[in-house]
């Protein structure tokens, strides 16, 4: 049997930090968001709803979205991105679903279900454990404003449209602490693989 292991967290909460674990312990990663990205290259049908719902100035002069532009328009406003989830999500889902069962299919230890969204979109029920990386709202929103170069208020929007992460803590069956070193976070990811019994696979 494959443990789907569904991993969430926060924005810049540290999700890509330790699925990066998985993928240093051979453990398959399928990444909502690099999904995400993939649904809406040109030519796929979810670029041709975007583009029709958000106007051709979302568009970079090559005809490629323009993704920061698109997020400065989606993460201030609840309806515009409702429209874009609406577009972008079942792509998402179908595409993560069939991944899912290749690895099934090829009888893998493991796969991690790396979901942003994991609990907002109800979609735990693809997992058969979640696990939340979780830090404190001061950590997180200092985080973000270095990582992405936001200002305090375009990083609190993107915290803000999403469900706060000490509530997506309470729901988590597993939740790793990311407030303190990496090497504190890789000791806790090491005790959670024992657990699974994949500590050596
Ligand atoms: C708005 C977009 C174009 C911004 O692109 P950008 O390259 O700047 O960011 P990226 O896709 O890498 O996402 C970064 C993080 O933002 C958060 N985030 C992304 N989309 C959403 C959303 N709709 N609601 C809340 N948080 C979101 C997640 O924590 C994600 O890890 C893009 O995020 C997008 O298309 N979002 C809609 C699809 C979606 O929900 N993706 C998340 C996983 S399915
Ligand atoms: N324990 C840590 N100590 C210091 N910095 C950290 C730690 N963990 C992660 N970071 C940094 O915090 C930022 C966010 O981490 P990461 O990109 O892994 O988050 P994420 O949850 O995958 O974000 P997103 O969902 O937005 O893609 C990165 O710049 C990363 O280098």
């Amino acid at each position: 049997m494959t443990l789907a292991i569904g991993l969430t967290g926060g924005i810049a909460s540290g999700k890509s930090t330790v699925s990066n674990m998985f993928k240093d312990a051979n453990i398959p990663v399928i990444d909502a968001d690099v999904i995400a990205k993939q649904v809406v290259e040109a030519g796929e049908p979810a670029y041709h709803l975007v583009v029709e719902t958000f106007g051709r100035s979302i568009l970079k002069d090559d005809g490629a979205i323009d993704r920061e532009k698109l997020g400065s328009i989606v993460f201030q406003n609840e309806t515009e991105r409702k429209k874009l989830n609406g577009i972008v999500h079942p792509a998402v889902r179908k595409e993560m679903l069939k991944q899912k069962e290749d690895a099934e299919r090829r009888n893998e230890p493991a796969v991690v279900l790396d979901i942003p969204l994991l609990f907002e979109s109800n979609l735990a029920h693809m997992a058969d454990v979640t696990v939340v990386v979780y830090v404190d709202s001061q950590v997180q929103l200092e985080r973000l404003m270095n990582r992405n170069q936001l200002t305090k208020q375009e990083a609190e929007w993107r915290i803000q449209s999403q469900l706060p992460l000490k509530d997506k803590k309470d729901k988590a069956d597993e939740v790793i602490d990311n407030n303190g070193s990496l090497q504190s976070t890789k000791r806790q990811f090491e005790d959670l693989m024992k657990k699974w019994n994949l500590a050596s696979k």
